[in-house]
């Protein structure tokens, strides 16, 4: 398979020199190969937003590289990078512009990394495409096309987030606890949502979750960061026979420290 992601030695230092420093990504070293579908666990301030934020362009890289299909993106403004990694926020209300319609959003989702107007026009051939998309959420959303998206429910409108991050199928896309603000079960609905889009167009996708149930149950590779590296990383079979007492019984024998469920559970 090739490799859609590497990651080299990246490191992050917030308030460098000052008596608060924190030494937050210590050496990341991850390579990504084509649908891969990758779960990150840690627990709170494990670096896993500033990992992503480092990928997505918010956060300038400090020191290490990010090589995107075989493109050095390290110095790559988030404008730029914006065509190729889509990102799903915890709160709905980041991912849609609340005024727009459901169709309006959608149009903004097709020039993804492309300059936009405020308010795009419809064309009639993109309604029907549109429609057809929103009916594989199965949440009656086709004939919503022309609600304005604020009045929709928070479950609704992160499933319509996910659609539009995969619109124009992305080379990567960044899941940042996107389920969490859900309740348990829409968090269901859009978990397998999540899974239909990424399997059904072969993505290759990072997802931060809070629920090691989740970080088991989905994606084919599931890293643990610790103190600002990976301290846990399987794949295959030895993904698919973890279990949460296994992972906990891991994660002691990796870092030599007990650790309490909630420390990583509890956001
Ligand atoms: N812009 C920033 N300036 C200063 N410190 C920051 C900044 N962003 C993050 N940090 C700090 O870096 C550490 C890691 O934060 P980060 O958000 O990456 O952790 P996380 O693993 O995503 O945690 P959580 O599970 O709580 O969301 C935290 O101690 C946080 O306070």
């Amino acid at each position: 398979m090739p490799e859609v992601l590497k990651i080299k030695n990246l490191h992050q230092t917030f308030e460098r020199g000052t008596v608060n420093e924190n030494r937050v990504l210590r050496g990341i070293d991850l390579n990504l190969e084509a649908g891969d579908f990758v779960t990150i666990i840690g627990s709170n301030g494990a670096g896993k937003s500033t990992l992503l934020n480092s990928i997505a362009g918010t956060l300038p890289i400090q020191e290490g590289q990010i090589i995107l299909n075989d493109t050095d993106i390290t110095k790559l403004p988030v404008t730029k990078r914006a065509k190729n990694i889509s990102r799903v926020f915890q709160d709905p209300k980041m991912g849609t512009a609340v005024r727009l319609t459901v169709e309006e959003n959608l149009a903004l989702a097709m020039k993804r990394g492309q300059r936009r107007g405020f308010r795009p026009g419809v064309k009639k051939q993109d309604r029907k495409f549109f429609k057809k998309q929103l009916a594989q959420l199965n949440l009656n959303l086709e004939n919503r096309l022309e609600t304005e998206i604020g009045l929709l429910s928070g479950g609704q409108r992160q499933a319509i987030t996910l659609l539009m991050a995969t619109l124009q199928r992305p080379d990567l896309i960044l899941l940042d606890e996107h389920t969490a603000a859900l309740d348990p079960q829409t968090s269901i609905t859009v978990m397998q949502l999540t899974e239909k889009l990424i399997s059904e167009q072969h993505l290759t996708a990072f997802m931060v979750t809070h629920n090691m149930e989740d970080a088991i149950r989905y994606g084919n590779r599931l890293i643990m960061l610790h103190q600002g590296r990976v301290a846990i990383d399987l794949a295959g079979e030895d993904k698919q026979n973890l279990t949460v007492p296994k992972l906990m019984e891991l994660f002691q024998k990796h870092v030599g420290a007990g650790l309490e469920d909630d420390a990583i559970l509890l956001a």
